[in-house]
């Protein structure tokens, strides 16, 4: 069974040059100068500067060529994975297809999972997500994540075709959960990089960190998902590694709201449309999720960091 990597960002990146241990695999870029660059230099320098490609990866901007694989991993932004797919679809048809992303799209409130289903109704179709930066991955450092498929057989397949020297799978047919779990990990990542970039402390993080954790089971359960996806690898795992290091782009985000600093609209941040696109759902839903709605206030400077922390704290009191 053969696979690709469509988009050469540095998660995609990271996935083939763990996936190259097992075999032959593309990695497409949509941009020809920098799949040639990549395929000469060996290196993704603009992504994922310092990792090597193997030989057995080869970098393309064929999308044809690269749509042949039985298996294809979409690593490309949550927010254009929609628009990517439809226009691809019949390259895609009949592919098992992998959605890398972390996200709930903004227009419509909808996870992965329910995008590529919409875009492709009939297609075989899993998450892959969970505590994993791509500058560990590619390291070849050990790194667990949850490979989430509604169809078991599909699922058991996939994990067994992913997984590499230094990616172990856990597999879970909850797509709900593991698409929320690794959703709402990053607002609450960037509620915690504005914590610790305002000097408010670690104790302040970890009260964050929970109460977050709470909010992401009080949307999963509203949606149908199982309680016990949250605590695993998707959920509590991506929570854990994202609110607490500087490798997260969510979290150096609210790292630099925290500071009052500006920070560069071109880094991919995941939780910024997807705190919009929950707080809107939340409204919607009648739950009760303050932080993300903190969060939308504070990237839309609707509020300071110090009217934040008075609001959080004046809430009424209630029971854990
Ligand atoms: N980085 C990480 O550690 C991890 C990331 N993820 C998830 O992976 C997803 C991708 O993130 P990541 O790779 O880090 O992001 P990057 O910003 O590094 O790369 C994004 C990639 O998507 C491509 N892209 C952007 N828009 C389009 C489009 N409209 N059509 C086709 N390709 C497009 C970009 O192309 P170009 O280079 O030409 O702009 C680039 O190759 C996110 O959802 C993220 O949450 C998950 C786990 C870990
Ligand atoms: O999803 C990630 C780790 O699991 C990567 O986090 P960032 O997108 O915040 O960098």
């Amino acid at each position: 069974m053969s696979v690709s990597v469509l988009g050469s960002g540095a998660f995609g990146t990271a996935l083939a040059i763990s996936l190259a241990g097992n075999g032959p695999v593309t990695l497409w870029a949509r941009d020809a100068d920098q799949a040639r660059d990549m395929q000469e230099a060996r290196r993704n320098t603009r992504r994922l500067p310092g990792a090597d490609l193997p030989e057995t990866l080869t970098v393309t901007s064929d999308l044809e060529r690269a749509a042949q694989a039985d298996t294809i991993l979409l690593a490309v932004p949550m927010q254009t994975l929609r628009s990517f797919v439809s226009a691809h679809a019949d390259l895609l048809r009949n592919r098992a297809l992998v959605a890398c992303c972390k996200g709930i799209e903004l227009e419509t409130g909808q996870g992965p999972l329910v995008v590529l289903h919409a875009c492709l109704p009939k297609a075989r179709t899993a998450l892959l997500t969970g505590p994993s930066f791509a500058a560990d991955i590619a390291k070849g450092l050990p790194t667990a994540l949850t490979l989430a498929c509604r169809d078991p057989e599909t699922g058991a397949e996939l994990q067994q075709q992913l997984t590499t020297k230094n990616l172990r799978l856990y597999r879970t047919t909850d797509t709900n959960g593991a698409e929320i779990g690794g959703a709402l990990k990053n607002v609450m990542a960037i509620a915690c990089g504005a914590v610790i970039g305002a000097g408010l402390g670690d104790s302040a993080r970890a009260a964050l960190m929970t109460r977050g954790y709470a909010e992401m089971q009080r949307m999963a359960l509203a949606s149908g998902a199982q309680p016990d996806t949250l605590a695993g690898l998707s959920g509590f795992g991506d929570l854990t590694l994202t609110c607490s290091s500087e490798l997260s782009r969510n979290y150096r985000l609210g790292l630099a709201i925290g500071r009052n600093e500006t920070f560069d609209p071109s880094i991919t941040v995941e939780g910024a449309a997807t705190a919009r696109a929950v707080h809107a759902e939340a409204q919607t839903r009648n739950l009760d999720m303050p932080i993300t709605a903190i969060v939308v206030a504070l990237l839309d400077q609707r509020l300071t960091i110090a009217d934040a922390t008075a609001q959080l704290l004046a809430r009424p009191l209630k029971e854990e």
